[in-house]
């Protein structure tokens, strides 16, 4: 487990984490969510030790690990660059933090052929790191990270300086990795989409503090605030009330919308809105509405729904939210944690200093 407990770090004026408390529990896969600058890299990197806070703590399973260097904290690091020795092969950048452990060379050897196993590189061994995709120098850099056995693996945008498929199956694969290896994880993500895919846990950030943790359902379906609902998923504003597009139902009956309406708690209510545009999105219809207030907004149906609406542009329908709609859950707390290349070679150097 990773307990941070009211981390504080500012750059000169800049208050980049504001009394960060934060638990992560052994062996999950915890994401940091949130916009650029909120202070996800910041957080990662405290943890890493590779930034001083201010004030505040560190603890890695029940060790104080605040005023530890790196390479003391029993981590593996992998950044959204990774810096590989480009004269070493494979192997020699796998095997690199137990080389310089001076582990026999037969253990080195059993240990990268099983790393490169796991991360699918077994062919690879001979190769450079300019003979690799960027995908598979991604997977190297995890095998590198995990060959000193780390307590905590922490991932910076790991994936980010990839293309769009890579980067769904590289995270498909950390994933069935992580069920294998089970070692607590901590994943810096600004993409939501890769957060619930792949994460157990996820912390939100933003402007420095936590605004929510918990698993994806719960961060999904009951926000505890109006950022992490807009932050997690698409959201339109109904009746002044947040809710997401595709819990929007639409009824030609007012009556009808009426009756179903009083079966919902916390509803915004039954909205008179004229169609403004009719979107088909492949199996998805998205409905582009006016409320009578002027509030534009838009509902997201599937097809089956719309074509039995047989929706037309200024047509009046009857919006209302469904029965089992993501709502804001303003007694969720806040927090579930206790009070209280520059040159790339330098950055190899930088980077092997914590293998
Ligand atoms: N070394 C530094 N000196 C000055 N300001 C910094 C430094 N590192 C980060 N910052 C500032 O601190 C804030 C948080 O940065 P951080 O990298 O933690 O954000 P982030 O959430 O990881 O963002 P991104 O997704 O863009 O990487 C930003 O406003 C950033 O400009």
């Amino acid at each position: 487990m990773i307990t941070v407990d009211t981390a504080r770090k500012h750059y000169g004026d800049f208050l980049a984490l504001d009394d960060v408390s934060l638990e992560i529990p052994r062996g999950s896969l915890t994401a940091l969510l949130g916009p650029s600058g909120s202070g996800k890299s910041t957080l990662l990197r405290s943890i890493a030790g590779l930034e001083d806070l201010d004030s505040g703590t560190v603890t890695i399973d029940g060790r104080d690990v605040t005023d530890e260097p790196p390479q003391r904290r029993g981590i593996g690091f992998v950044f959204q660059h990774y810096a590989a020795f480009k004269h070493m092969t494979v192997r020699d950048n796998v095997a690199f933090g137990l080389s310089i452990r001076k582990r026999p060379k037969k253990e080195i050897d059993t240990k990268v052929d099983g790393l490169l196993e796991i991360v699918g590189l077994e062919g690879y061994r001979a190769r450079y790191p300019a003979q690799l995709s960027g995908g598979q120098r991604q997977r190297m850099a995890l095998a590198r990270a995990l060959a000193v056995d780390p307590q905590v693996l922490l991932l910076d945008e790991p994936f980010g300086a990839l293309d769009a498929k890579v980067r769904t199956d590289l995270r498909t694969w950390l994933r069935r990795l992580h069920d294998e290896v089970h070692v607590t994880t901590v994943l810096v993500t600004h993409d939501q989409e890769e957060a619930l895919d792949v994460a157990d846990r996820i912390a939100v950030l933003n402007a420095g503090r936590i605004e929510q943790v918990g698993d994806p359902e719960t961060l999904y379906d009951r926000p505890a605030n109006d950022f992490v609902m807009g932050f997690l998923g698409s959201i339109a504003s109904m009746g002044g009330q947040l809710v997401r597009p595709h819990d929007i139902e639409l009824v030609r009956d007012r009556e009808e919308a009426l009756a179903r309406d009083a079966e919902v708690a916390d509803s915004p209510g039954v909205i008179e809105a004229t169609v403004e545009r009719v979107v088909r999105l492949g199996f998805e219809v998205r409905v582009d509405l006016r409320a009578d207030s002027g509030e534009h907004f838009a509902a997201q149906l599937t097809r089956r729904d719309a074509d039995h609406l047989h929706l037309h542009r200024g047509e009046t329908v009857f919006a209302r939210a469904g029965q089992r709609s993501s709502v804001v859950d303003r007694v969720v707390l806040a927090s579930a944690a206790p009070a209280g290349a520059g040159r790339l070679a330098d950055e190899a150097v930088r980077q092997a200093a914590i293998a």
